[in-house]
C-alpha cells in the first residue's frame, strides 16, 4: 500500500511541484498518473522511489515510513520496488538474461534461483529466445520488455513506471501494456505516469490527474481526459 498525507514538494528556488497531496493506493491497484507537462507527475513518482524527499507531509510505502528512512536503508527499500523508465536504462555490456538477472545478483541470490526466476520473467515478457542478445541488438519495445523483466525479477510488491511507452509506437505500446496488465493481475501494484491517451482510455483503470501541483481528479475506471 502507498499512502501520502499532506505531501508538498518545493524544489530549491521555490518551484512548487506538489502542493498538499493526500492519496491512498491499495495493494494490487493499477493507477495511471496523468496531467499536463510540468504538473508534478515525475515528482510524485520520485517521491515514491525516494529519489526525492517531500518538503512536508508523510509518505508510507509497503508499511515503511519514508520520512524516517535512513540514507543507508534506501538501496534496500528500492529493491522492494520494480522501477521502469521511459528510456529503458539497460546495461549495454550485459545480455538480456544478465540484465534481467542483475537485481538478483546484487542480493547474491543462489545461482539456481536466479536461473529459475530469469527464465520465468523472460518467458513472461516473451524474450526467452533472445536471452543471449545485447540491448543494441533489440528494438525499443524489446528493450522495454527486458527492463520490465529486470524490474519484476525479485517479485516486487509495487512496480513504478515513468512514461514507459513514451518512446514506443502505438502497437508496441499496447504489447507493453498487456505485460503490465498481466503483472498487475498477478497481484502487483502498478503506478504509471503517462501521456499516452490511447493506453489510458483503453485500460480503464484508476486515473489520478495532477494539475498545477494538486490532485485535480481521481477516478476509478477513468479516462485520460486531455486532448494531447
Ligand atoms: N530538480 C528540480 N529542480 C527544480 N525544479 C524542478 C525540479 N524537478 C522538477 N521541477 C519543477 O517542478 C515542477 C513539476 O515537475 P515534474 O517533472 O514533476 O512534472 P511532470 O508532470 O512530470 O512533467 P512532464 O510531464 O513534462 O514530465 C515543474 O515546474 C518543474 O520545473
Amino acid at each position: 500500500m502507498i499512502k501520502m498525507v499532506n505531501v508538498s514538494k518545493i524544489y530549491g528556488a521555490g518551484s512548487v511541484a506538489l502542493s498538499n497531496i493526500s492519496i491512498e493506493i491499495p495493494k494490487g491497484e493499477f493507477v495511471f498518473v496523468v496531467g499536463p507537462s510540468g504538473a508534478g507527475k515525475s515528482t510524485f513518482i520520485k517521491l515514491i522511489t525516494r529519489e526525492e524527499e517531500p518538503t512536508s507531509g508523510q509518505i508510507i510505502v509497503n508499511g515503511r515510513n519514508l520520512n524516517t528512512m535512513k540514507p543507508q536503508e534506501v538501496p534496500y527499500y528500492r529493491r522492494g520496488l520494480g522501477i521502469v523508465f521511459q528510456d529503458y536504462r539497460l546495461l549495454p555490456n550485459k545480455t538480456v538474461a544478465e540484465n534481467a538477472a542483475f537485481a538478483m545478483e546484487v542480493i547474491e541470490a543462489p545461482r539456481r534461483e536466479i536461473q529459475r526466476r530469469v527464465t520465468h520473467v523472460l518467458d513472461l515478457v516473451g524474450l526467452r529466445q533472445k536471452a543471449t542478445r545485447y540491448p543494441n541488438e533489440l528494438s525499443g519495445g524489446e528493450q522495454q520488455r527486458v527492463a520490465i523483466a529486470r524490474a519484476i525479477v525479485n517479485n516486487p510488491m509495487v512496480v513504478i513506471a515513468d512514461e514507459p511507452t513514451g518512446n514506443l509506437d502505438p502497437d508496441t505500446s499496447w504489447e507493453i501494456m498487456k505485460i503490465f496488465d498481466h503483472i498487475n493481475k498477478a497481484g502487483t501494484t502498478i503506478v504509471m505516469a503517462t501521456h499516452d491517451k490511447t493506453v489510458v482510455d483503453s485500460m480503464r483503470r484508476r486515473v489520478v490527474a495532477i494539475e498545477k501541483s494538486r490532485i485535480a481528479r481521481d477516478q476509478l475506471k477513468g479516462v485520460y481526459g486531455y486532448e494531447d
